[in-house]
């Protein structure tokens, strides 16, 4: 008896250690499992934190420490690019004029999106055109270029005509603007119209656009144009090498310009020329003539 009396506390004893054990094994997996669920920031930190937003706001964090070779590396990218660009641009002549151009074209892009709305309130109308240079023109002085112009009294006041004009680089359009008649719009190849947001502020502005390989299409274009010129009291700018010429001389013109002119009868081709090299070089003086008008009869 006594012995069985000596050896039930001995056996609940025995129970009460395996059920401790037991127990603190569960405590120590069910830490080990919340340690594997939490991020390597939490863990760092000691725990979960009650706020959403800490815990949110940590996973951010927890992220970047997945990754921590991503921020050096464009840390050292930034910094070799602050390096490089001005390099470039004192160092090579051709990269100063990519640097150029391309911010000429960025900043028109991002002239035009301010234009847009402005135009459209006037729908598609060659009025708008007006807007279109006056926002243009103070591109010259970002690029120190002086513009003379002579001859612009050879502009009729009142009347349809055609504009013919050399076409060296899309840095025409400076030129162009200098001296654009009232009521005058270009002649442009169609692939302007999905130049992003130019190509919408040209088509509100009544931009001609021209499918260059179908001369079908654009010739009767052109035909419809000429009935405009004489009905809306419009005039038309055409570039009629019908395309750009950086190499000094002269292509042959295309002949809707004048097909264009005669149609349009009382209808003179006004001749304009932009100077070579300080338009393309994005510098110096630009001298833009303007002569008087050929003979009218075709
Ligand atoms: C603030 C925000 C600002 C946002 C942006 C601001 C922008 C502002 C606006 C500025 C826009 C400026 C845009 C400038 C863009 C300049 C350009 O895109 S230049 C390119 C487009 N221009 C041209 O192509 C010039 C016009 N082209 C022609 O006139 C051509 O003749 C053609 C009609 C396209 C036909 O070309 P092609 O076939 O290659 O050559 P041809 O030998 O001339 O003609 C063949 C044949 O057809 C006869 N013909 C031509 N035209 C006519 C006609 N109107 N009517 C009847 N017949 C015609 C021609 O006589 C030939 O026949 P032939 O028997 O051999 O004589
Ligand atoms: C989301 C799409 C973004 C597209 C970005 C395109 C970048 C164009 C950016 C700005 C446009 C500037 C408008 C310049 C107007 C002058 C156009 C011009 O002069 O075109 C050349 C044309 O005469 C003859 O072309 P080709 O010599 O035949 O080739």
């Amino acid at each position: 008896m006594g012995k069985g009396r000596n050896t039930a506390p001995r056996d609940t004893q025995a129970v009460c250690a395996e059920r401790e054990l037991e127990e603190k094994k569960d405590a120590a997996g069910a830490r080990e499992g919340q340690r594997r669920r939490q991020s390597p920031a939490e863990r760092s930190r000691g725990g979960a934190t009650k706020s959403p937003l800490v815990d949110a706001a940590k996973r951010c964090v927890a992220r970047m420490e997945l990754w921590p070779g991503i921020w050096p590396v464009l840390l050292l990218l930034f910094l070799l690019l602050l390096f490089l660009l001005p390099t470039l641009w004192f160092c090579s002549p051709s990269a100063k004029y990519f640097f150029k151009m391309a911010f000429y074209n960025g900043w028109i892009l991002f002239l035009a999106v301010l234009a847009i709305p402005v135009c459209a309130v006037r729908g598609r109308n060659v009025e708008n055109m007006k807007i279109l240079r006056l926002m243009l023109l103070h591109i010259k002085y970002l690029y120190g270029i002086r513009v003379e112009v002579r001859g612009a009294h050879h502009f009729p006041p009142s009347q349809p005509y055609v504009v013919v004009s050399n076409h060296q680089s899309s840095l025409d359009l400076l030129g162009m603007m200098e001296v654009l008649p009232g009521r005058c719009v270009p002649i442009a190849k169609r692939e302007l119209l999905w130049a992003g947001s130019a190509g919408l502020a040209c088509w509100l502005a009544g931009v001609i656009f021209i499918d260059r390989k179908r001369t079908g299409d654009a010739i009767s274009v052109m035909s419809e144009v000429a009935q405009t010129l004489l009905t809306q009291d419009v005039r038309v700018w055409v570039f009629p090498e019908g395309t750009r010429n950086h190499n000094g001389s002269m292509l042959p013109f295309k002949r809707g310009a004048f097909h264009l002119a005669v149609q349009a009868q009382s209808c003179p081709p006004i001749k304009t020329s932009i100077a070579r090299r300080s338009v393309a070089s994005l510098r110096g003086d630009v001298r833009y003539g303007c002569c008087p008008q050929c003979p009218q009869k075709g």
